[in-house]
Order: structure tokens, then C-alpha cells, then sequence
């Protein structure tokens, strides 16, 4: 393992371009071993004057509402406390919905009545709601449930397990929030991250094709020794104890059997079968999770945002500015604390939660969809081999870029509530995969022109998205790099540049529009005679929109007058000339 400074030219780019290089670590320190980890270490510099006043100008973003007393002036995103909890409530239903209805392949307004019936007894679902949640589970909702809890909870743990074991890179975020409020006599701190997820992905994905252990029953007779088709019941191929062993006949006499354990594919279908109850175990986990992390963040650690209880005095954690309002609806929702972290300190629940479970799991589910239709159909059509191609790299892409999020506003800025919990585990692989949950019934068996069409659609949007994302990056470790030194930049007072050209200077947000062309390219696979697919490029344009809203403010206050004559020379937002 290694340990990366961000600027060094393999690093994407936590770390601003105009800073000093950051103090060689300490020794023993940087190498964080297995189970170590060494991501809990904090590297405290020089508080940078240059970047200081960006912090205290807003009043949700000064140093004070870090600190867990209540502001006593709070500006409330997404509704306030009610859209908070509406939001909290539809979002779980929805998604059930939306698998629902990209079963049936259509809009179904009657389905609606049975999640009436998980509202009044949450706890207990009704056996009719259970029916709905898996029409065909061999073995009865009940048995079901608990299975799919298993399995969900086996998939997380598997990917904490490859989190902490695998190989990985220790690079830096971005500078955190609490110099005046938290920090230590005004040093600047960067906690320090895992970085192995493009790893962990490709784990996940050859264990999931060849290194699926099952048992087979080898049968012994007369001293020689046949394999035979799996016998292990109908648990089918999964290695978990309910798996039933049936004893061979042959020829009429019973024969010795002995079991053998072997490695083989995954029987992803059966994710097919269970889709709404492994969203509906996911989105109860989610519940809990998030429960757990707000308690946790009233709990005192040492104060200095890794959460390890450390070796500090004892102190409240570091909180996000947006979610310590002081409304227990609306911090739950938004996440009290900024970097939630367990395991001494090392294991950091937001950058987990963001790429691992639910992202690899969301090609997962294609892949299940995938393995469905072959079952069903005998092949496999063209929209869904490009469903899977192009979501699949989607998540390839952003495991392998995976330390560019170390500087996104989710990492950044935002807490880890409800909102990004159920985003991340929940929304993301479960409403994120209905394009392939649709196609398994309802594939429109594109034409091949069609389909070329589509795919230029979706190469478009990609060269757009990678184009922008690839040249901020690029920017923000060296501006002088060959890739970049040829674009135009407006230095702010700040200290940190903005490009004014290339992919930049067409659209403040052009990063945006591509992301959202590709996503337009996955719904079209799916064909025209309904809307439930087109459901992600709409949510995805709201999201956006809404995303850049909060940017555009975040960056006025990050750069001031600066933003604004920013604005006056790349005008547009998403399109150029246009919006
Ligand atoms: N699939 C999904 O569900 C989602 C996907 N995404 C994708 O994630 C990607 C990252 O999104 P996000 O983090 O929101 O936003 P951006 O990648 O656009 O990052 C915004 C930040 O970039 C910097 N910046 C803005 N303009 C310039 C400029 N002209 N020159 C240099 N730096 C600039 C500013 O920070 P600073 O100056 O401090 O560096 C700003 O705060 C996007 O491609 C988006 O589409 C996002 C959300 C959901
Ligand atoms: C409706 C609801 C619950 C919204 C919560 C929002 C989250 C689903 C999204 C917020 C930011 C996200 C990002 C990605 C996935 C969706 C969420 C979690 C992302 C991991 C997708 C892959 C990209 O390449 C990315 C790494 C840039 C991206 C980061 C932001």
C-alpha cells in the first residue's frame, strides 16, 4: 500500500492546485497496513490564508454551525422539515413502485392500494404486501424475507470485507471545514481515505463469474467417481445452510455420495426473482444505518472529524453546516455529521456507502437481468447487452476515478443522513438498474440502426462527461499539464482558477449534459411504448438542475464577485447558446 499526496501526477485532484506540496508523512504512518488502515490519520498543515475567507462567508457555511449548538439562523433545502419527511416517506415507496411497474412494463395506478397497506403496519408487513413484494418466491414470503435480509447484509459485509483487505492507495480529501470551529490551533486537516474500489469491482465481478462456490454431489460407485447435476435442493446452487441435500439413486440402488465443494457462476437470476424484497430489505437497512449514524453523531469523539473517539478531548464530531438545524426530521434527513467513521477511524461510511454497495451492486442487478433473459429466452437481445455495456462502464468509470469524489459537494460539503444513505444504497441500484428489470419482459427488439443510433447517443454523452470531468481534473492537479496549458482561466481572489474555455467555456455545467445524454441513451434501449424507463432521464434532469442550483450558490460564496464575472464569460449552464 501506498500512500499518494493528490497532487502527484497520478492523483486526480482533492488537493487545490495552488497549495504547497503537503509535508512528507510521519514515519510508520504511511503505509496503513491491512486491518490498520492508516485511513483515519490526519495530516494538519498551515491554515492557507489564501482560501480562508471562503469559509465563514454564509451563514450555513460559517465555522459556527459546524459545532452541534443551533444556529440561530438556518436556511432549509428541500422543503424544510416537512419536504424533508415527505420526501423520506415517498422516496421507499416509489422505488418499490417503479420495480413494480417495470415488471408489468406500464403505469399501474391500482398497485398504489397495496403499499397503502405497508404504511399502516410498517413493522409488520401485511402477508398480501409481502405477495406483492415477490409474486413468485418459491418458498412464501416469509421464508423469503429473511433470506433476501441475508443476502443483502452478506453483499455488504463481502464489500466491507474487500474495503478493509484488498490492497489500497491512501490519498487525502479535500481540506476540512472546522480550521476556526474544531480545528487545532487553526491547522488545516485533510482526512485520509482507502482508495481500492476499481479493485474491490473487479473482485466482485470474477467472483460473481467463476469463484461462486457451490457444492456437487460426486457419486461413488463400484470405486469410480461421476460427477452429477447439483443436488443440493432447492436453495439451488447457494452455499447457505436452508440448501436441502437430497441422496442419489441410481439403477435402482442407492448410491454413495460425497459432496464436493466447487467454484462456479453466480446464479445472478435469482435477483431477478427477489428484486422488490432485496429493495425493500435494502431500504429497511438504509433506515437503520441512517438511524444509527444520527445517533452516532451526538455520541463525543476527539473533535476532529474521523470519528475515532481518538486520543483527543472528548468533543462533538464535525458536522456538516446543512444538517444541524436543530429539527431532528430534518438533520436526519440531511446527516448531522460530515465524515460519520467507525473502525478506529479508518473505515469512512460516506465515500463507502457512495461507490461500493450500491454502485457495484447496480451492475450487479443488470447482470441479473441479463442472466433472466437468457434463461427465459434462450438469448440475449441487443438492448440489453448495451444496457449492461453502458451502465457498467458508467460504474467502471467512476471506481476507477474513484478519488475525484473525494472533492464533490457530497463528500465535501453535505452530511450522511437518510438522503444519501437510501440514495446510495437503496435508489441507486434499485431504481438505477430498471432499464435491464424492464427489458428481461418488455424488450422492444430495437433494429439494428436503431440501436447504432443509440449507441452514437450514448458515446456522445460520454465524450462530453469524461471530456469536462477529465479536463477539471487534469486542471486542478496541474494547470500546466499538456492536456490543459493551451485553455484560457480566470484567476479568483481566492487563490484557485476557473476554466474559461475548452469543454468550460461552453457551459458551466457541460459536465452535466453529458452525464445526463448518456442516461437519456440508456432509457431509449427500452423503445418508445412506455414511460416507466424514461423515469431515470427525468428524475436525472431534476436532480441535476437541482444540483447546479446549489453549486452555482456554493461557488458564490466560495468565490465571491469572481463567480459572477465567471458567469458573465461562459453565460450558459447546460447547453450553449441555449440554457
Ligand atoms: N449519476 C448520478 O446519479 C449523479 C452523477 N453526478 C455526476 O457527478 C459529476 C460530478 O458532479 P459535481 O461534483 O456535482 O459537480 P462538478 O464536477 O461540476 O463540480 C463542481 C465544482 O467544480 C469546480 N468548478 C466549477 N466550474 C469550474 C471551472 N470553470 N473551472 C474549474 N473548476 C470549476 C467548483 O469547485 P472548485 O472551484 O472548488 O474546485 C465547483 O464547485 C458530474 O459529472 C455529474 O454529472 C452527480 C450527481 C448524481
Ligand atoms: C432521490 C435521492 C435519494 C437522491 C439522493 C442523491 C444520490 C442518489 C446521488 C447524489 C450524488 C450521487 C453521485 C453518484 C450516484 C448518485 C448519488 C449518490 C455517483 C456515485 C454516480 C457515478 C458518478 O461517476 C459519480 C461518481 C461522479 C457520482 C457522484 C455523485
Amino acid at each position: 500500500m501506498v500512500r499518494l499526496n493528490p497532487n502527484d501526477r497520478f492523483a486526480k485532484h482533492p488537493t487545490p492546485i495552488e497549495r504547497p506540496p503537503p509535508p512528507p508523512p510521519p514515519p510508520g504512518v504511511a503505509t496503513g497496513g491491512k486491518g490498520s488502515g492508516g485511513g483515519g490519520e490526519r495530516t494538519p498543515r498551515p491554515a492557507s490564508t489564501s482560501s480562508s475567507s471562503s469559509l465563514s462567508s454564509s451563514s450555513s457555511s460559517s465555522s459556527e454551525s459546524l459545532t452541534p449548538s443551533t444556529p440561530s439562523s438556518f436556511e432549509y433545502e428541500f422543503g424544510g422539515p416537512l419536504g424533508a419527511f415527505l420526501t423520506m416517506v415517498s422516496l421507499p415507496i416509489v422505488t418499490l413502485l417503479l420495480i413494480r411497474w417495470a415488471a408489468r412494463g406500464r403505469i399501474v395506478w391500482e398497485d398504489v392500494d397495496v403499499v397503502r397497506l405497508l404504511l399502516a403496519s410498517p413493522s409488520c408487513p401485511s402477508s398480501r404486501f409481502l405477495h406483492f413484494l415477490c409474486p413468485s418466491c418459491d418458498d412464501g414470503p416469509l421464508v423469503e424475507l429473511p433470506r433476501c435480509a441475508l443476502v443483502v447484509f452478506s453483499w455488504f459485509a463481502f464489500q466491507v470485507i474487500l474495503e478493509r483487505v484488498l490492497p489500497c492507495e491512501l490519498v487525502e480529501g479535500a481540506p476540512l471545514p472546522d480550521r476556526h470551529g474544531g480545528g487545532r490551533g487553526g491547522e488545516e486537516r485533510r482526512l485520509t481515505y482507502r482508495i481500492n474500489g476499481h479493485l474491490a469491482f473487479w473482485v466482485t465481478l470474477m467472483l460473481l463469474d467463476v469463484g461462486w462456490p457451490r457444492w456437487i454431489d460426486v457419486v461413488v460407485e463400484g470405486g469410480a467417481k461421476a460427477a452429477t447435476t447439483t443436488t443440493t435442493g432447492r436453495g439451488g446452487p447457494w452455499p447457505w445452510p436452508w440448501s436441502r441435500r437430497v441422496p442419489l439413486t441410481g439403477g435402482g440402488r442407492t448410491t454413495a455420495t460425497r459432496s464436493v465443494l466447487t467454484l462456479g457462476r453466480a446464479p445472478l437470476a435469482w435477483l431477478y426473482d427477489h428484486h422488490a424484497m432485496l429493495a425493500f430489505v435494502t431500504i429497511a437497512y438504509a433506515i437503520c444505518l441512517s438511524t444509527y449514524l444520527y445517533a452516532k453523531s451526538f455520541a463525543l469523539d476527539d473533535g476532529d472529524g474521523d470519528g475515532d473517539g481518538g486520543e483527543g478531548a472528548r468533543r462533538p464530531p464535525l458536522l456538516a453546516a446543512g444538517g444541524n438545524s436543530g429539527n431532528r426530521v430534518y438533520d436526519f434527513f440531511m446527516g448531522r455529521e460530515l465524515n460519520p467513521r467507525s473502525l478506529g477511524g479508518t473505515f469512512d461510511w460516506k465515500e463507502f456507502c457512495e461507490l461500493r454497495p450500491g454502485l457495484i451492486g447496480w451492475a450487479v442487478l443488470n447482470m441479473a437481468m441479463l442472466a433472466k433473459q437468457r434463461d427465459r429466452l434462450g438469448y440475449v437481445t441487443g438492448s440489453m447487452v448495451l444496457v449492461n455495456v453502458f451502465q457498467g462502464a458508467y460504474v467502471w468509470d467512476a471506481l476507477y476515478q474513484e478519488r475525484a469524489i473525494l472533492t464533490t459537494m457530497d463528500i465535501t460539503t453535505d452530511g450522511f443522513g437518510y438522503m444519501l444513505v437510501f440514495g446510495d444504497l437503496a435508489w441507486v441500484p434499485f431504481t438505477y438498474s430498471l432499464q435491464a428489470r424492464y427489458l428481461v419482459d418488455h424488450d422492444p427488439l430495437l433494429s439494428l440502426p436503431a440501436l447504432a443510433g443509440i449507441v452514437a447517443v450514448n458515446v456522445a454523452g460520454y465524450l462530453i462527461f469524461r471530456g469536462a470531468n477529465g479536463q477539471k481534473d487534469a486542471f486542478r492537479r496541474d494547470p500546466n499539464s499538456v492536456e490543459v496549458s493551451h485553455l484560457t482561466y480566470l484567476r479568483t481572489k481566492r487563490g484557485t482558477k476557473l476554466l474559461t474555455s475548452g469543454w468550460w467555456g461552453l457551459a458551466r455545467k457541460i459536465n452535466y449534459t453529458g452525464d445526463w445524454i448518456m442516461g437519456l441513451s440508456w432509457c431509449m434501449l427500452c423503445g418508445f411504448d412506455s414511460v416507466v424507463p424514461y423515469f431515470y432521464a427525468i428524475y436525472f434532469a431534476i436532480l441535476l438542475v437541482h444540483r447546479s442550483v446549489r453549486d452555482d450558490r456554493l461557488c458564490r460564496e466560495k468565490y465571491g464577485d469572481d463567480w459572477d464575472r465567471y458567469k458573465s464569460i461562459v453565460p450558459y449552464r447546460f447547453i450553449p447558446g441555449i440554457i
